[in-house]
């Protein structure tokens, strides 16, 4: 048996083995009513789609944001079905001309749903011609090049642009303006993870107790897409181990093999604690520094793993860089010295966590101090 994850993928990461994205495919819940938790944006979302299904036109653009593994590219599937309008799926990294663009809005149909993953990717231009096509239903293709260029408007029938992606601060206005919703997606308690993992235990057949739910559960970092992972491998653990029905026992003996500690964090999640912490004295370090010091990208770092580390409370963000909170080195098994103790911000925890997320004022404004 072998982990089909690269060893160095955040466990967050999509399933890059053809048979995990087939399962990962195959769990996706098809309507909103199997969609778990995100009370909120659901509530909010099914009253758009309602409302235009009543007014009998295609809905309002829709933004989601939020963590990766959350459920956007599944609320973006969910949209089209719930509006029983064809699917078309394209990403801020496919479009790097404003022409790749309009060959691609030029195609549509009436009502189709069109889903721009990593939005915030796309190129200027690209971008541009975006504004127009969602606001007017038109685009101006431009022939030629230089004094004799001439654009060329063109009608577009009406769709729902629906945008996704981790880093709603790094949208410029204008495009965040012109969806009517905007859908912030938040990590999931344990007892909604329990939920996604009873329903898709059940779709692959496979015997687990509430207690191993809780236990997965508990460790999937807050997010669905862990959950299943995690139920999967505690499957091939149960398979090969000649275990029929899953307990807690089982189930922790199969993550602890998967590098998910207790609290959730992954092996991303604890080399940034560790680096802050061993290399930095607990900081604070600029988010570049901290990057370069584990060895990623400092988009990864900022958007996989700090979110959670965050709301678990070990981490902080001030505007002097990155900090490791007490309970980082507790989690580490290391006691916070007494001059680190008292050079930490009073107040650290003032602003809420959903505030430094997702938000303008969240993350970008905290990246700059060593830019
Ligand atoms: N609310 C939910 N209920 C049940 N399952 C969910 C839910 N949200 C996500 N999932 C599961 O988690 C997996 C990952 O979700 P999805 O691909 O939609 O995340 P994402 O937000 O698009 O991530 P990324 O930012 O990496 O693209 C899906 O395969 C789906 O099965
Ligand atoms: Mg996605």
């Amino acid at each position: 048996m072998t982990d089909p994850q690269p060893q160095d993928a955040p466990l967050v990461a999509p399933a890059a083995d053809p048979e995990d994205r087939a399962i990962e495919a195959a769990l996706r819940p098809k309507n909103l009513d199997d969609f778990v938790g995100q009370k909120r944006v659901r509530r909010q979302l099914s009253l758009v789609l309602e409302a235009s299904r009543l007014r009998g036109r295609s809905a309002d653009h829709v933004l989601l944001s939020g963590p990766p593994g959350l459920g956007k590219t599944t609320l973006a599937m969910i949209i089209a079905a719930e509006m029983n309008a064809p699917l078309r799926i394209s990403s801020g990294p496919a479009i790097q001309h404003a022409g790749d663009l309009a060959a691609i809005l030029s195609s549509l149909t009436d009502g189709e749903v069109l889903f721009l993953d990593e939005i915030h990717r796309m190129s200027r231009p690209a971008e541009e011609m975006l504004y127009m096509a969602m606001e007017d239903f038109r685009v101006d293709i431009i022939v030629g090049k230089g004094p004799g260029a001439t654009a060329i408007p063109l009608e577009l029938p009406p769709f729902t642009l629906v945008g996704a992606t981790t880093r709603a601060g790094l949208l410029p206005g204008p495009l965040r303006d012109r969806f009517g919703f905007t859908g912030h997606l938040e990590f999931y308690s344990t007892e909604e993870l329990e939920l996604v993992l009873r329903r898709s235990a059940m779709l692959m057949d496979m015997k687990v107790n509430s207690a191993a739910f809780a236990e997965i559960a508990g460790r999937s970092r807050g997010t669905p897409r862990i959950a299943n992972r995690l139920l999967r491998r505690v499957r091939d653990w149960a398979l090969v181990h000649g275990i029929d029905l899953i307990d807690a026992r089982s189930a922790s003996a199969a993550l602890d093999m998967y590098e998910v500690d207790a609290r959730g964090l992954d092996r991303l999640d604890r080399s940034v604690l560790t680096a802050l912490i061993t290399k930095f004295n607990g900081g604070p370090v600029g988010l570049s520094t901290l990057a370069i010091a584990v060895g990623e990208e400092p988009e990864t770092v900022e958007t996989v793993a700090e979110p959670y580390l965050v709301r678990e409370g070990m981490l902080g963000r001030t505007p002097r860089g990155r900090i490791a909170t007490a309970a980082a080195w507790r989690h580490l098994g290391l006691e916070m010295p007494e001059t680190v103790a008292a050079a930490m911000p009073e107040d650290l925890f003032s602003v809420a966590p959903e505030d430094l997320l997702g938000s303008e004022s969240g993350l970008d404004s905290w990246a700059r101090p060593d830019s």
